[in-house]
């Protein structure tokens, strides 16, 4: 079958998590990185973008934007999202709780520098009291080495990608949270995963500058 196929700035924000679900199901994938207000426009008059907007991303005869759905799809298709339909709520909510923290970091980057730094400050303190107490009781209740049921699924791969952004903004920020560190380290360490945390693999580094600069252009914001 064809690779899926990405489109999307060379960055993190919405489309990184897709790029983290791929790569933890062993799914191979192009990419078109938007650079140019044309390229943009392109996608737009050929019908490609639904509501205006991008992520997109081509895949099984489809050409799919909504980030959510997408993330809700593809964990499907690779069986990443639990046995049945009660776990699979499960692992949308906590899914859906990472993607509002990662969030806050992707939108903090087109802040000015102070309230870029407030904001940022913002996230860690929401992650140490409100996101990562929640999990930490989650895996100590649930005593499985995953979120959900005690098969590795989507919700796993998200908390590991917030926890490493937010430690790219505190190291220590889990440092009251033994269950999550272990979660770290064995997630980390599953094949799919260790290979794309390998440098040169097509995770997405923070948002600099540069990102910010592109999306205005792009996006004429
Ligand atoms: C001030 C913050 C601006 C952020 C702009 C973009 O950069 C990313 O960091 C976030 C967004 S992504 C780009 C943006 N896409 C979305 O907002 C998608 C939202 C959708 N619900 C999804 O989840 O896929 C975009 O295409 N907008 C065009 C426009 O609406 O006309």
């Amino acid at each position: 079958a064809a690779k899926p196929k990405l489109c999307y700035f060379r960055g993190r924000c919405r489309m990184e998590s897709i790029h983290w679900l791929l790569a933890a199901a062993g799914v191979e994938f192009e990419e078109e990185f938007l650079e140019t207000r044309e390229q943009y426009e392109k996608l737009q008059k050929d019908g490609h973008l639904l509501f205006g907007q991008v992520p997109l991303v081509e895949i099984d005869g489809m050409v799919l934007t909504q980030t959510r759905a997408v993330l809700s799809y593809l964990a499907a298709k690779y069986n990443l999202r639990g046995k049945d339909l009660k776990e699979a709520v499960r692992i949308d909510m906590y899914a859906d709780g990472t993607l509002d923290l990662m969030m806050m970091i992707a939108q903090a980057a087109f802040k000015p520098p102070e309230e870029k730094e407030e904001d940022l400050a913002l996230v860690v303190q929401k992650a140490k009291t409100r996101y990562f107490p929640v999990f930490e009781k989650i895996l100590k209740d649930h005593g499985e080495d995953f979120l959900v049921g005690n098969t590795f699924s989507w919700a796993d791969i998200q908390l590991l990608e917030a926890i490493l952004m937010v430690e790219e903004l505190n190291a220590s920020v889990l440092s009251d949270f033994p269950l999550l560190k272990a979660f770290k380290t064995r997630i980390s360490n599953m094949p799919t995963i260790k290979k794309f945390l390998q440098p040169g693999r097509q995770r997405q580094p923070p948002p600099d500058g540069r990102y910010v600069e592109v999306v205005r252009n792009v996006l004429q914001l």
